[in-house]
């Protein structure tokens, strides 16, 4: 059992009320994980604190130095991968191969910003004027305030932390409440790494009190949130009367078409993994398949067949292939959405219960589904499920299989089987979605790529690649007049060299 702490100035800290939490493993509810504090306005006040006063030194140190502390963290985080792999199964319940994945995530995005710290490109431009130089530089931003959700616990925390700090902001994250062990230990490895007192911060505690406070507070310059629609309408808001900037990414209803020619073996696979990989517990998991009619019923029966020899089990038992759903409420969100399929009329082919067969009593285990007879306007066809449950519509034409994959408020991942190279150039001109796979799954984003969407997935900013950067920077424009003395088309704001 983790006894987990607030990290705070260098320094681990318990609450200011004195209270905690408990964090339990999915697959097993009795086996307790780990306490954690339960933390207010005094703890996020003593940690935007000390981030702001680091900040001032940060933001000076040169960025290839800042670098080094990322190159080590990276390495730390390798040593350690295997320990937050088991930790992260355990608590919050995904397959260790998947937690070995999303601890490689981190790692990976530790070396790639770290090498940012040697570029972290502005430009150079020509001035309307003679002896007058003109260049943008990335400026940080100040404190910047993490909030991340359960489902990713190591990979997320450091797309957002990597690319801050390398860009010399200092931070304070706050966790979910359903993975504080595996936080605790990725502040362990930010501590061992050496970072100075007060660059990192973690605060621990619940959403409307931690997560809140920290959106509130007029010294946090940023709030960049990973979460649901609701969690994400609300922080705007607070963030909009601040005039905070906020970077939202908010998950999706992402769906894989396959058509008449695609390779089905290929397209199967894809299928299976993007829509039940992590339990469906993905933003960006496969929950619509739109089948073309002449396969349909073939890749229907494939998909079953497939389906139903799924080993589900704890993520820590190496022969699990799917996992526990991470707490009640999901599996009673999940189980709620079967209900409505059966009210609006689609048929349940396989799955559509919570199952405590053998291994998986006591634990929140749900079969994977799937919806068939979906149609466009029912709400499992419309709304993020984050389970494992994939709903089949039929189409009749790639342009049909386009506007349905439209027909939605999120845009974040989407995928196109098909051998048709003419087929695959208009799925990546036409599709309204951030990320486009062609004969891949909807999963499987890589750090160095912008990651993010359109529409209500998001509020237009990207996480990871380059396009992080301008996300933790401001441009600054800087122009240096060494022509001794006043031009007139300074004044005149007229132009051309006189
Ligand atoms: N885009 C994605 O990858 C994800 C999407 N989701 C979607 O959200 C649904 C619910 O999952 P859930 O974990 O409850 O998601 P939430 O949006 O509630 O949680 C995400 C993070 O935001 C925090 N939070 C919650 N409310 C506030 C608030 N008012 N102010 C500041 N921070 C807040 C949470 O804290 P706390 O830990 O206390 O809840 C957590 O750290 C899922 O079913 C799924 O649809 C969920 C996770 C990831
Ligand atoms: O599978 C992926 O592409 C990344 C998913 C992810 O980061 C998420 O669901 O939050």
């Amino acid at each position: 059992m983790h006894s987990c702490l607030n990290y705070i100035d260098g320094h681990w800290l318990a609450p200011a009320s004195g209270e905690t939490m408990e964090s339990r493993n999915p697959a097993h509810w009795r086996e307790l994980v780990a306490t954690f504090p339960r933390s207010g306005d005094i703890d996020i006040e003593m940690a935007v604190t000390a981030a702001r006063r680091a900040y001032r030194t940060w933001r000076r140190v040169p960025a290839p130095e800042r670098a080094e502390f990322l190159y080590r963290f990276g390495e730390l985080l390798r040593d350690r991968k295997a320990e937050l792999a088991y930790l992260m199964s355990q608590e919050m319940g995904k397959p260790l191969t998947e937690a070995n994945g999303d601890v490689q995530e981190g790692i990976d995005c530790a070396f790639y910003y770290a090498g940012e710290g040697r570029r972290l490109f502005g430009q150079t431009t020509n001035s309307e004027m003679d002896n007058k130089f003109a260049m943008t530089v990335r400026m940080p931003i100040g404190v910047c305030g993490l909030i991340t959700p359960w489902n990713f616990p190591v990979a997320v925390p450091c797309w957002k932390a990597m690319p801050a700090l390398v860009c010399g902001n200092t931070l304070v994250l706050k966790p979910s409440e359903d993975t504080p062990a595996v936080t605790h230990l990725l502040f362990q490895v930010f501590h061992d790494a050496g970072f100075p007192p007060g660059v990192v911060n973690l605060v621990h505690g619940l959403g409307e009190e931690a997560g809140k406070a920290l959106v509130e507070h007029r010294d946090v310059n940023l709030i960049s949130l990973t979460g649901s629609s609701q969690t994400g309408a609300e922080v705007a808001a607070i963030c909009a009367k601040q005039h905070k900037r906020v970077c939202l990414e908010l998950g999706g209803k992402n769906a894989q078409v396959v058509m008449e020619d695609a390779d089905l073996e290929l397209a199967l696979e894809g299928a299976l993994w993007g829509a039940f990989g992590t339990s469906g517990q993905r933003c960006t998991a496969t929950s619509r398949l739109l089948l073309h009619r002449d396969i349909k019923d073939k890749f229907t029966e494939m998909l079953v067949d497939r389906t139903q020899k799924l080993r589900l089990g704890p993520g820590t038992d190496p022969n699990t292939e799917i996992g526990p759903i991470v707490n009640a409420t999901q599996l009673n969100t999940i189980e709620e959405y079967i209900e409505v399929a059966h009210q609006e009329g689609a048929k349940v082919l396989i799955g559509g219960n919570r199952t405590t067969a053998g291994t998986l009593t006591g634990g929140f285990f749900f079969e994977p589904t799937i919806l068939d007879g979906v149609m466009p306007h029912m709400r499992v066809a419309r709304e993020e499920i984050f389970g494992p449950v994939v709903a089949l519509m039929e189409i009749s034409s790639f342009e049909e299989a386009i506007a349905i994959l439209n027909d939605t408020s999120y845009g974040l991942s989407s995928s196109v089987y098909t051998r048709d190279v003419n087929r695959a150039f208009q799925a990546m001109r036409d599709i309204e979605a951030g990320i486009t796979y062609i004969n891949g799954p909807t999963i499987g984003a890589e750090v160095h790529l912008p990651f993010g969407g359109v529409k209500q997935t998001g509020n237009g900013h990207r996480e990871a690649g380059t396009a992080a950067l301008d996300v933790f920077t401001e441009w600054k424009t800087v122009y240096v007049d060494f022509s001794g003395r006043l031009q007139r088309a300074q004044i005149d704001n007229r132009g051309p060299v006189t």
